[in-house]
């Protein structure tokens, strides 16, 4: 399968996750903060919430779609020696106060599951005396990286506790070879810049938008829209966005539900003004100009009259509280199914005003199961148990990496 981009909501293909597994386990509530968590996971009904999620996926996406793990990847990756050497050089010289040089050799002895472990838990018993703080973040495969177009950008976190899973990340693109052709349009950024791929959003072929936020820095955000340009996407989006954590990334405040609708937390997206800078190439150079809102930019550039549908409804309180539960982050399945926490009840009430047929995860499987091909031309807002997987505070759109959606 041909691996590109150029939509958020066009039928996804190929998709890349991770369900948790015993790393979210390993949170001490003494360093959650640290490990950008707000409260520690139960690992077994995260997991079977994760699990049911991607049972609807698996509902609506054609035959010939593929759900990866992320960690099958990464074993895949770590067959091969090199790799596996390209990974332990990386993991010592971007965590140089992890003193990880210390036990260089015995990482380059490790087997790929223990190294895996190692990695992803912060200790293995094939290593004896050494023990890092686990990834517990891994489930959001979103931010590691961005497919766009026939690109893949590769994030540089903003955080020290996301670092080793961007590694993981680098590793899998440069030796796996799902990413054989990706990889020739890799997007990197140096280590003093930073993006992460939840402030990446691929409204079209054309246009990304960016969100300069409290993950994604300035330059971060000029050094990916050069590779962008560079690469077929004719005009960047930045979108300035409060750098602050209940709202860390892009997508925590804004995504598209149809290639016509999307949601919006008020407060940040549709209140706000001067805050977006349109930036296209000219002759080497970079244009920058100032677009009013990101309702009048959207229009400009993509054409048409685009409906904000407000995340949490009409009440202050609700947008708020359904913002902070990642109301406003929802994946989409197909143009206009799309999938969300079932907590966040105004704000299906408010997508229910707009059209959509509201149904929970039972009821979709249940009528869907047998003929995705009936969701052409639907408007189904599908809500999914996930009060557990909240806790990590991200939503549906934050847990997944697309890699391929049709055309
Ligand atoms: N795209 C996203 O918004 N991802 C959610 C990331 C949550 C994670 N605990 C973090 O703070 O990085």
């Amino acid at each position: 399968m041909k691996l590109s981009v150029n939509s958020e909501t066009s039928v996804l293909k190929s998709v890349i996750v991770h369900t948790p597994g015993r790393e979210v386990s390993l949170v001490n509530p003494e360093h959650k903060d640290q490990l950008l968590f707000d409260d520690i996971i139960f690992e077994e009904d995260a997991r079977k919430e994760h699990l049911d999620m991607l049972k609807i996926f698996k509902t609506a996406m054609p035959e010939d779609g593929a759900i990866y793990e992320i960690t099958d990847l990464f074993l895949e990756c770590f067959k091969q020696e090199e790799a596996r050497a390209f990974f332990i050089k990386e993991l010592i010289n971007q965590l140089p106060e992890c003193n990880l040089h210390t036990i260089e050799e015995d990482l380059l002895k490790l087997e790929a599951a223990d190294l895996l472990q190692f990695v992803i838990e912060g200790s293995t018993p094939a290593i004896h005396g050494f023990t890092l703080q686990p990834i517990p973040n891994l489930l959001f495969t979103r931010d590691l990286a961005a497919v766009v177009g026939e690109s893949i950008l590769l994030s540089r976190p903003a955080k020290k506790a996301r670092l080793r899973e961007a590694i993981l990340m680098q590793a899998l693109v440069k030796f796996h070879p799902l990413f054989e052709e990706l990889s020739k349009k890799t997007i990197r950024i140096s280590g003093k810049e930073s993006i992460e791929g939840g402030d990446v959003l691929v409204a079209s072929e054309e246009l990304v938008l960016i969100g300069m936020s409290e993950r994604t820095s300035f330059s971060g955000l000029m050094k990916a829209t050069e590779g962008l340009l560079e690469n077929g996407v004719e005009n960047v989006l930045a979108v300035d966005i409060p750098k602050q954590r209940s709202s860390m990334h892009l997508d925590t405040i804004f995504t598209f539900s149809d290639t016509n609708e999307c949601i919006a937390f008020p407060p940040a997206i549709t209140e706000r003004r001067d805050n977006i800078i349109a930036l296209s190439s000219n002759n080497g150079s970079i244009n920058a100009r100032s677009i009013p809102s990101l309702q009048e930019a959207l229009q400009q550039f993509m054409e048409r009259d685009l409906t904000f549908i407000s995340c949490g409804g009409p009440d202050r309180t609700n947008q708020f509280r359904e913002q902070w539960t990642d109301g406003a982050n929802v994946f989409a399945l197909a143009p206009g199914i799309i999938v969300g926490y079932e907590r966040n009840t105004n704000t299906f009430r408010e997508l229910e005003k707009y059209g959509y047929q509201l149904m929970n995860q039972y009821k979709f499987i249940e009528e869907f199961k047998d003929q995705p091909s009936d969701l052409k031309n639907k408007k189904i807002a599908i809500s999914f148990l996930g009060n557990e997987l909240c806790r990590g505070r991200g939503g549906a759109r934050c847990m997944t990496m697309p890699i391929a959606r049709a055309k």
